[in-house]
């Protein structure tokens, strides 16, 4: 049974990687899925299992869709206060799925027999895979740098936004290159503790570490021949940078624990939304790795640079839903001018987000300007009392908005006659910021983090500190209480 593959869900919470670690322990090879990269297929021995924990209705029926598509026996593991526990039950029955109720916090001796009963063996079946859209000028761009670049072995940095479309930029360069027979394996370097990554990206010996009961294969070993995407690069650690660039410029590797040298043939396609130039500059990334991955960079552009792409993406989504068997919705005239107002902060995620959750509210009808939730209706028409509302607020000094720049705040917060309480100020001004990133997040602490640029747990700390943990969603919340592997 040790060293199958395993497939870990990434959930908001950190339970996924408590059972990741846990599986790692116990000889499996645990791999990441998320919602734009197939499973990697191509490391052998396959006993999936889905390890829920899942908050979210969207990327809890994306998993399903995915494992769907691609595995034909699962073993679904569910924590059992997941909200989303009924469905994962109900999608069981009619896949070819077994569901395990698992108690938190997690005990080892239940999870081995858990995995016990998996499918012993599990096929893999053809992914269908997802559609990179738009033909608006910015990403007419896009798919031109992509075309260009794919032929050739540079490594390329996709720069943008959080929800752009990195990593479905990556796949697509992947796609379109002579590698596309080849693994096209995806890392998220900012989810794995710092710890971990090393024997994630090179593999381990068995012994190496307490714990490495088995010898693990890394995933520069799964992506031999292929691509490695590197997601949020910019969150690597600076020892974990130094290892990387030795790679990168010998094509050389160790797993840990090991003297023997690996060579590696892989094509480097790394994202984050983070400004290298200025980590650089701050000594907090290095300039040498910095100029490596960025042979070839490509920009993606934020959604509300190509608002023109909204309805080719919105019947993409709809036909995500369809694909999934699910219920499709329409937008009338008005909703989509209320849809342009908006700054769309999360992107192309936000969008797809929007659509399922309306497709839920409004099967198969036709959503209005008034049915939109209140942030997306933008500028309704005002009477005549909200006309002078209007009028005062727009006599009145300008307040800063979330969108508006730090140089902005500076430029615009007055200092009151009496000063200010500058701690308890910038506390306020703190904790009203966290509610809008969690308010737009909808409580999904790791988009809020990443809404903040900031690490998942020091947004987790701060929520601790001024109790809003009951802002952030159900399993976030437990999550952050300190469930742990007995
Ligand atoms: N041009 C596009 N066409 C179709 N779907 C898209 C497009 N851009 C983004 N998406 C969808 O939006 C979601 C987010 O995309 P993706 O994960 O690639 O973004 P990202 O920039 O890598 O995000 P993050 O920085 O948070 O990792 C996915 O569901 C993806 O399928």
């Amino acid at each position: 049974m040790p060293n199958s593959n395993v497939l870990i869900i990434e959930s908001d919470g950190t339970r996924a990687d408590i059972v990741a670690s846990a599986m790692q322990f116990m000889g499996y090879f645990p791999q990441r899925w998320n919602a734009s990269t197939p499973i990697d297929t191509s490391a052998g021995d396959w006993r999936a299992v889905y390890i829920g924990g899942i908050d979210d209705a969207a990327l809890c029926d994306e998993a399903v869709a995915a494992m769907d598509t691609q595995l034909d026996q699962l073993l679904v593991m569910v924590g059992a206060d997941s909200p989303q526990l009924g469905r994962l039950t109900k999608v069981g029955s009619s896949h070819a799925a077994q569901i395990e109720v698992l108690d938190f916090p997690l005990r080892y001796e239940r999870l081995a027999e858990a995995v016990r009963r998996a499918p012993s063996t599990t096929t893999i079946k053809t992914a269908a895979p997802l559609k990179l859209v738009g033909s608006s000028a910015a990403m007419g761009r896009v798919n031109a740098l992509i075309r260009q670049v794919a032929p050739f072995d540079s490594s390329v940095l996709v720069l943008g936004e959080s929800g752009t479309g990195k990593e479905m930029v990556a796949r697509a360069i992947h796609d379109c290159s002579p590698r596309r027979d080849k693994p096209f394996v995806a890392i998220n370097c900012g989810a794995i503790p710092a710890e971990l990554l090393e024997s994630e990206l090179f593999g381990h010996e068995k012994g190496a570490f307490t714990g490495a009961i088995s010898t693990r294969k890394g995933r520069f070993e799964m992506a031999e021949g292929g691509t490695l995407f590197l997601d949020e690069i910019g969150d690597m650690s600076l020892p974990m940078q130094v290892k990387l660039l030795r790679v990168l410029q010998e094509r050389m590797y160790e797993r840990v624990g090991s003297n023997r040298t690996q060579r590696c043939d892989v094509r480097i396609i790394a994202a984050t939304h983070r400004n290298l130039e200025v980590a650089t500059a701050e000594g907090r990334f290095r300039e040498d790795l910095f100029y490596r991955l960025s042979v070839f960079p490509l920009e993606m552009p934020a959604l509300r640079e190509h608002l023109d792409d909204m309805p080719e993406l919105i019947s993409e989504f709809n036909q995500r839903l369809q694909r999934r068997g699910l219920s499709t919705v329409r937008f009338s005239g008005s909703a989509m001018q209320a849809l342009r107002q908006h700054t769309w902060p999360g992107n192309v995620r936000e969008l797809s987000n929007l659509v399922e959750r309306l497709a839920i509210l409004y099967p198969n009808s036709e959503v209005r300007a008034n049915d939109l939730p209140e942030k997306y209706r933008g500028v309704q028409p005002i009477d005549e009392a909200g006309s002078s509302i209007l009028r005062a607020m727009l006599d009145a000094p300008a307040k800063p908005t979330n969108t508006q720049s730090r140089v902005n705040l500076e430029a615009e917060v007055l200092l009151p006659e009496g000063g200010v309480d500058l701690k308890d100020h910038l506390a306020d001004i703190e904790v009203g910021l966290i509610r809008q990133a969690l308010d737009i997040t909808d409580g999904v602490v790791a988009h809020a983090a990443k809404l903040l640029h900031m690490q998942r747990t020091t947004l987790v700390e701060k929520l601790r500190k001024y109790g809003l943990q009951s802002c952030a969603r159900a399993a976030d919340a437990a999550a952050q209480s300190g469930t742990a592997v007995a």
